[in-house]
């Protein structure tokens, strides 16, 4: 099976966590648009959804899903997003399509998190893939001289020679050579540094559900 057909199994498969008649929420990336495809079908059956970025309202209402702004809704029953690398404990990277702030907000009011992933996302310690930052422009520099310190190595990401930015406004470094045994701690002093808007670790706000897609199938690990 290619990458793209073990993310179509987990989309569908995600599609037993959608609650009738309620609001979900929506994350970002090549995994979640084949989420919102399959949702598509069946959005006679939702209220509608809050989006994690401009990319992922813009999919939505392609399918003609009504897309609420994240002021409107005070909880919802489920989320459900890709990962960039998932470990053992449900924790996450996540920032690669550099959406992680909206996606964390949004993530934040949901009760249940389901992350929907291919098997190569699966790790032991998480840090291979370089861990997304975003941060406030103009606090750029002094923010990567604070990550070199934490011992990682920073890179502003940049596209045809521009500083990437996020639907906020922002920039985003990613830091590489980190090895993360204590995602927790890593993601608290991350976001302590001023000028950090927050971090693509989701450890704080783990997962709750995994669908990972094998080659033996759909697996589902639970958090
Ligand atoms: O900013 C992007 C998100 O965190 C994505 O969920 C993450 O990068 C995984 O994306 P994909 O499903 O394309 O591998």
């Amino acid at each position: 099976m290619t990458q793209d057909e073990l993310k179509q199994a987990v989309a569908k498969a995600a599609i037993e966590y959608v609650v009738d008649g309620e609001i979900i929420g929506v994350g970002t990336g090549s995994t979640a648009n084949f989420f919102i495809d399959e949702l598509g079908k069946i959005k006679h059956r939702i209220k509608g959804a809050v989006a994690s970025s401009e990319a992922t309202a813009e999919r939505l209402r392609s399918h003609g899903i009504t897309v609420f702004d994240l002021n409107e809704v005070e909880t919802m029953p489920v989320y459900i997003d890709g990962a960039d690398e998932i470990n053992g404990g449900g924790a996450m990277i996540k920032g690669g399509g550099a959406a992680l702030t909206r996606e964390k907000i949004v993530a934040s009011v949901a009760q249940k998190f389901v992350c929907i992933a291919d098997g190569s996302k699966l790790v032991e310690v998480l840090g291979k893939f370089p861990l997304p930052v975003e941060v406030i422009p103009m606090s750029h520099a002094v923010v990567a001289r604070k990550l070199a310190a934490l011992g990682g190595e920073p890179r502003l990401r940049v596209k045809d020679g521009k500083p990437v930015v996020t639907d906020n406004g922002c920039y985003i470094i990613d830091v590489l050579g980190l090895s993360i045994t204590d995602p927790a701690d890593v993601e608290d002093k991350i976001n302590n540094i001023v000028g950090v808007v927050t971090n693509g670790l989701f450890a704080r706000q783990g997962a709750n559900v995994c669908l990972l897609g094998t080659a033996d199938g759909v697996k589902k690990l639970e958090f």
